[in-house]
């Protein structure tokens, strides 16, 4: 089998036309969408993701702000922008670029934004939603491949999803989606032994473990959908954590990196921030 290849960014290229009608029609209401994206810190693959969500939030007419900090901003300095952005009634989205400064707490600067601006669905709140089965933002990279697998007529129910890692950004939430939609859902991590035994029995394999090359053709069942989330930098390249070639020869569908996951994680960030605004203008 040569599995066929679900390319996120065309996906994320008709959503985004979608979404420009809608801010267009916003925009006639009298509200314009805004995100503000804070970004501390130097690192070149920060500002680069950083860059994307600039340009994507332009190219579908929404507003947006970037505010760049230097490495040595103390916490104290971002609580107190973030509780600005929190009462600025013309902000609808605050997201801040992770990971900060390990002189900053990242739970606590979570914590401080206004869970009705939290278009990450990083806030304990919202994720307290989710886990509940209630509405709210979900995570955008979680809800991205929730929303491929959905456009890829891939039913989730009763199959097993496996997933390779276990980070609050991805490897749980995107489990907790999965569970939601009635998947039985296996975690794997660093400490699992034997990772080939359970990869192998996945109908749908998601892998988000920030190790290239991790799962090969030989960790994948015949005929799985096999998602990958890895987003590593290998010789200044963009590489996932799957062995593309080898895993595309087994499963039935696969995602590649770059133009599978990422832009899609950058559209349903867009996507959080028209909900946000449409939720704070009763629209
Ligand atoms: N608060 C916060 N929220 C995030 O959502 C967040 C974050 N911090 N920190 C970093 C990670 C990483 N991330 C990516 C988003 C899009 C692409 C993406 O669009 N990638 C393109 C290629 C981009 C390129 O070539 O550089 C692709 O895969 O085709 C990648 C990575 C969001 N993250």
């Amino acid at each position: 089998m040569v599995a066929e290849v679900i390319y996120g960014k065309q996906l994320a290229e008709n959503l985004r036309e979608e979404m420009k009608q809608e801010i267009t029609t916003l925009h006639e209401k009298g509200v314009h969408p805004k995100l503000v994206v804070v970004i501390i810190g130097e690192d070149p693959a920060s500002k680069s993701y950083v860059k994307g969500k600039q340009r994507a939030s332009e190219k579908v007419g929404m507003d947006s702000d970037l505010i760049e900090l230097p490495e040595d901003t103390s916490e104290q300095d971002l609580l107190d922008l973030i509780s600005r952005l929190n009462q600025d009634d013309t902000v609808h989205g605050i997201l801040v670029q992770l990971p900060v400064p390990d002189h900053i707490s990242d739970q606590k600067i979570i914590e401080a934004i206004d869970p009705s601006k939290d278009v990450d669905g990083f806030h304990p709140e919202n994720v307290g939603r989710m886990l509940t089965g209630q509405d709210t933002f979900f995570p955008c990279t979680p809800y991205g491949i929730m929303v491929m697998l959905e456009r890829a007529a891939i039913d989730v129910e009763g199959k097993h999803a496996v997933i390779v890692g276990r980070s609050n950004l991805v490897g749980k939430p995107v489990g907790q989606l999965l569970l939601n939609k009635n998947a039985t859902v296996t975690h794997c991590h660093s400490r699992t032994k034997d990772l080939k035994s359970h990869t192998k029995q996945a109908d749908i394999l998601i892998v988000a473990a920030g190790r290239p090359g991790l799962v090969t053709g030989e960790h994948v069942k015949e005929g799985a959908v096999v998602i990958d989330v890895g987003v590593n930098r290998v010789d200044g390249k963009l590489t996932g954590d799957v062995d593309f070639e080898s895993a595309q020869e087994v499963a039935s569908h696969i995602t590649p990196v770059p133009k599978g996951v990422g832009p899609m994680t950058i559209t349903m960030l867009l996507h959080n921030t028209i909900k946000a605004a449409k939720r704070i203008h009763r629209v």
